[in-house]
């Protein structure tokens, strides 16, 4: 619908632009014959009428244009934000987030912007071009002829210039990617940068890198001016050579002087079209580039493929890891040949130095990453052969450090899904020690919390963080060092949480220490990315020899 109205829109421009001209060649033929002032006075003001329509026309095409780009676009920015969404690990670990940033909202606003211009300005001008041709044409074949065969030489010429500097604009985007990525990194560790004395060397690596982006750039942009003046070159030559043909065919009596001055006022306006066609083609380039950068992110492939389904069950799985050998880099495993298994509702207790693999093995159950070899299953099934949705649904993971988003405490909770009642909300966040919390807020559940984690302390962040997951009701828990920031008052009321969490679910619990893996029937120690110590905790805990006691006993006892 909105692509008829522009079409119309466009047309009715063309058309007003294409008369316009006409209305003074007729102004200058009756001016010389004897026409009243009357008649002379109607074709100026109805000149100056269609100026004001030609304007008018042009600014809701341009808007209608310009609406129309961003919702194609936008579709294309949320097409790829779900495939980026989808895709592994291994390809967060490959690509840093100002980067991705960069790729899906630079790469698309600047094929928006090309796209809004585009239609109104290749269309919209080669049909000017079009119009101007059929209007010379009926009034002197020759003229209408050489006007014709020089815009085809022209549209030739462009076609053969196309693919220049594609490559090179790819080049620049790509670098003002890494810069976004660089940027971004290096905002996440200012504070680190500025204590440890390492601003000069960032300011060095920006330096090499914005020196890089000005090389590409300047690279690319010669090669698209070299273009731009060869086909400017052109049309000046065209230009003058329609001049010399119509003074020619005025001296043989074969048109008006009107005609020469509709002819010279064409040629005039005739350079906006093209001057615009020629910009459009440069901007065609760098968005070639984006398109092609755009189709590259899209047809990238998860190395963590999608399986069929399975059937879950309602009730807590048992869960297995069967000979897993898994490594980032496929010849550098991280974690060897594991083995263990834990019964359904059952919570194993996963303790070991930094480094032994505990966050590795988590990534494995939700399918962050595949192991090389062996098989995790839960619920007697292969993970892989299990929906990715489905299994995210199904193990929900409380992480370390919490992200909080700007957005309401609803929507914090339910990680904005909106078909949850503000009563379950609310028994939710009673459950895990968060009913005061809420209470204090000023608008309750719709007070904003703001992304730089303000008004929210880092415990409550962690407790809303396990009531997300609670929300989601999932069978399996992943809890990853939940409590090992936080101060010992802190660190009880979080227990209280996870104890609730914990019911009627099978868990792991990553830790660093003994106390928080209080919850925990199994313990499991690992070593160097292997299973040091497997078994039960209270049976682990009363055997002397056992690595886990000593661990235990290190800690003062503190596990009841
Ligand atoms: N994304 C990654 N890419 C490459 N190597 C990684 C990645 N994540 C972890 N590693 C490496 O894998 C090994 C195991 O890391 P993992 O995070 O699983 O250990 P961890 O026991 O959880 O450590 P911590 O207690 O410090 O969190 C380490 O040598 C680590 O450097």
């Amino acid at each position: 619908m909105k692509m008829l109205l522009l079409a119309c829109l466009t047309c009715s421009s063309i058309g007003v632009q294409v008369v316009g001209p006409l209305l003074l060649s007729a102004f200058v033929d009756d001016a010389q014959s004897d026409e009243t002032l009357n008649v002379l006075f109607v074709i100026a003001f109805a000149f100056i009428a269609i100026s004001f329509l030609q304007m008018l026309l042009g600014a809701i095409e341009a808007y209608v244009s310009a609406d129309i780009a961003m919702s194609s676009t936008n579709e294309l920015r949320e097409d790829l934000t779900r495939r980026l969404l989808g895709l592994g690990g291994r390809f967060y670990d490959e690509n840093t987030t100002g980067y991705l940033i960069e790729r899906v909202d630079g790469d698309i606003g600047l094929l928006a912007n090309f796209f809004s211009e585009f239609t109104v300005q290749i269309v919209g001008n080669s049909l000017f071009l079009i119009g101007i041709i059929v209007v010379v044409l009926s009034m002197n074949l020759r003229l209408g002829l050489f006007v014709g065969l020089f815009d085809l030489i022209a549209i030739l010429v462009l076609r053969r210039m196309r693919s220049l500097g594609v490559a090179e604009w790819k080049e620049a985007r790509q670098t003002n990617a890494n810069l976004f990525g660089f940027i971004e990194e290096r905002l996440l560790g200012l504070e680190d940068i500025g204590t440890n004395g390492g601003r000069a060397f960032v300011l060095g690596q920006l330096s090499s890198i914005l020196n890089r982006l000005l090389h590409v750039t300047r690279r690319a942009r010669r090669l698209s001016n070299v273009t731009f003046i060869a086909i400017s070159s052109l049309f000046v030559f065209g230009e003058a050579l329609a001049l010399f043909l119509s003074i020619s065919e005025y001296r043989h009596h074969l048109i008006s002087i009107g005609t020469v001055f509709l002819l010279e006022y064409y040629l005039q306006l005739v350079i906006v079209p093209i001057n615009a066609l020629v910009s459009q083609f440069q901007d065609f380039q760098a968005a070639s580039a984006s398109i092609s950068r755009v189709e590259e992110l899209r047809s990238l492939q998860s190395d963590v493929a999608n399986g069929p389904g399975v059937v879950f069950g309602d009730d807590a799985p048992k869960v297995e890891f069967s000979q897993v050998t898994f490594g980032y880099d496929p010849t550098q495993p991280v974690l060897h040949d594991m083995t263990f298994s834990v019964p359904p509702g059952e919570v194993v207790g996963v303790l070991g130095p930094t480094g032994s693999g505990k966050t590795s093995l988590a990534n494995l159950l939700v399918r962050l990453y595949d192991p090389q070899t062996g098989s995790v299953r839960i619920a007697g099934a292969d993970i892989r052969q299990a929906d990715l949705k489905q299994l995210r649904d199904y193990v929900g993971v409380v992480p370390q450090s919490v992200h909080i988003f700007r957005g309401t405490v609803r929507d914090n909770v339910t990680l904005f899904r909106k078909d949850h009642d503000d009563a379950v909300l609310i028994d939710v966040l009673q459950e895990c020690g968060l009913r005061q919390w809420l209470e204090r807020l000023p608008n309750g559940l719709d007070t904003v919390l703001d992304a730089n984690d303000s008004g929210i302390s880092a415990g409550e962040a962690q407790l809303l963080s396990i009531a997300r997951t609670m929300i989601r009701n999932p069978r399996v828990v992943i809890l990853d060092e939940v409590s090992s920031r936080l101060d010992p008052l802190t660190e009880e009321s979080i227990q209280c949480a996870i104890a609730r969490l914990l019911a009627n679910r099978t868990a792991m619990i990553i830790a660093h220490r003994p106390r928080t893996i209080m919850h925990a029937h199994w313990i499991m120690l690992l070593d160097g990315g292997g299973i040091r110590e497997f078994g039960k905790r209270a049976d682990l805990q009363g055997d002397p020899s056992s690595a886990f006691s000593s661990v235990w006993r290190l800690n003062g006892g503190e596990i009841t």
